[in-house]
């Protein structure tokens, strides 16, 4: 049985975060997704929505066995207790595959690393990032 791990922040939910999640669902045939702690998302502006309600929502979607709330310091603390056959990194994701690869084998851990594909836009009307979600609700709700 191939285990797969996805991960990422899953601030408002849009299709690019279910075609991304199909796609590591595709690669084995249980999908465990970490869902991260606001406090470590430094590379962006932090999720608005509380990190529970991430990870329930996450939970509901149909690709997915299990969500987590990601561990608060230690990212591989998951990881080793999952167990993953593969990590599936999303298209965009700021990770490098190689340092990532390298520093899962420094910790003995056994698992392949894959890139998820992009969900292009085929209609111009899609909001396909949660930026962009924020984005419209700024122009379009603030006075
Ligand atoms: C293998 C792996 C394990 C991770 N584990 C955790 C974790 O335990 N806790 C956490 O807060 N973030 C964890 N993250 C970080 C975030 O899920 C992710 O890197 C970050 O949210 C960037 O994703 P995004 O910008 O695509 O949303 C992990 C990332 C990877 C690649
Ligand atoms: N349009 C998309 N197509 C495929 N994967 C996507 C798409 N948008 C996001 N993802 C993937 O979903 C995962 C979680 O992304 P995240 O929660 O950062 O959403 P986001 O829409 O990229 O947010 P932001 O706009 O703040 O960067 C990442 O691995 C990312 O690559």
């Amino acid at each position: 049985m191939t285990r797969v791990v996805a991960q990422g922040t899953f601030d408002i939910l849009h299709p690019g975060h279910a075609h991304y999640l199909a796609d590591a669902a595709d690669m084995g045939d249980e999908l465990h997704v970490i869902v991260a702690r606001s406090v470590n998302v430094t590379h962006k502006e932090p999720p608005v929505v509380p990190d529970e309600q991430r990870r329930e929502m996450v939970s509901a979607l149909k690709p997915v066995d299990k969500a987590h709330l990601g561990h608060s310091e230690d990212i591989f603390v998951p990881i080793e207790r999952i167990e993953p056959d593969i990590i599936a990194l999303g298209y965009d994701q700021h990770h490098d595959d190689d340092q990532l690869e390298a520093a899962l084998s420094a910790r003995g851990i056994d698992c392949e690393v894959r890139r998820a594909s992009p969900l292009e836009a085929h209609a111009s009307d899609r909001l396909l990032s949660t930026g962009d979600i924020i984005d419209r609700i700024l122009d379009e709700r603030s006075e």
